[in-house]
């Protein structure tokens, strides 16, 4: 069994109300980085090792459009599939509690994560071997609502080209 199926799979039992939660012991936060807080390694972490396993609140539709989207806890959800009462897939926003908010974007991200819908869970896993020091991040994708203080490639304002959109986390 590969390492994302073990995530999802037997180690979960679906019929328990009881999720085991596990965190990596290796990381801090730290406040003061060009993009805000950020989550870095304080030990080296081996590739494949889970960082943390976040439970998640999704949001209403609505509720989203009306409240959330004129709130600065809109910079922290995440895209979510929802099905309607028919069936009907739909893009929800969900706030990702834990580390989960905490990961700042990078274009070459060294973290991935798996989505798990039916427990409204997120795991978050390290794609790589990280050095101590290194930032952990994820990709948002390349619709970004603020400047990436990685990348340098940015066209400046003026030329046309409208990079620094909305956020897209999937
Ligand atoms: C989900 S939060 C990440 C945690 C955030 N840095 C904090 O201090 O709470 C997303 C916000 O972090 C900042 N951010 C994340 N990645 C960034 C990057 N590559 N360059 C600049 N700012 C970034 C942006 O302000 C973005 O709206």
């Amino acid at each position: 069994m590969g390492f994302l199926t073990s995530l999802n799979g037997p180690d979960y039992d679906h019929s328990e109300p009881q999720i085991p939660l596990r965190r990596c012991a290796d990381l801090v936060i730290i406040t003061d980085t060009p993009k805000g807080r950020g989550v870095f390694a304080s030990k080296s972490i081996p590739a494949r090792t889970i960082l943390d396993i976040c439970p998640v609140l999704v949001l209403g539709i609505e509720e989203n459009e009306n409240h959330i989207k004129k709130t600065s806890l809109y910079h922290y959800t995440y895209n979510w599939p929802i099905k309607d009462e028919f069936g009907n897939p739909h893009v929800a926003q969900a706030v990702i509690f834990g580390l989960g908010s905490m990961f700042n974007h990078a274009r070459y991200q060294n973290v991935g994560w798996v989505r798990d819908t039916e427990r409204q869970l997120v795991t978050y896993y390290s794609l790589q071997d990280i050095e101590a020091g290194e930032e952990l991040c994820i990709s948002y994708g390349d619709r970004l609502t603020f400047k990436d203080t990685d990348n340098t490639d940015v066209p400046s304002e003026g030329d046309g080209i409208d990079q620094l959109n909305q956020i897209q986390l999937d």
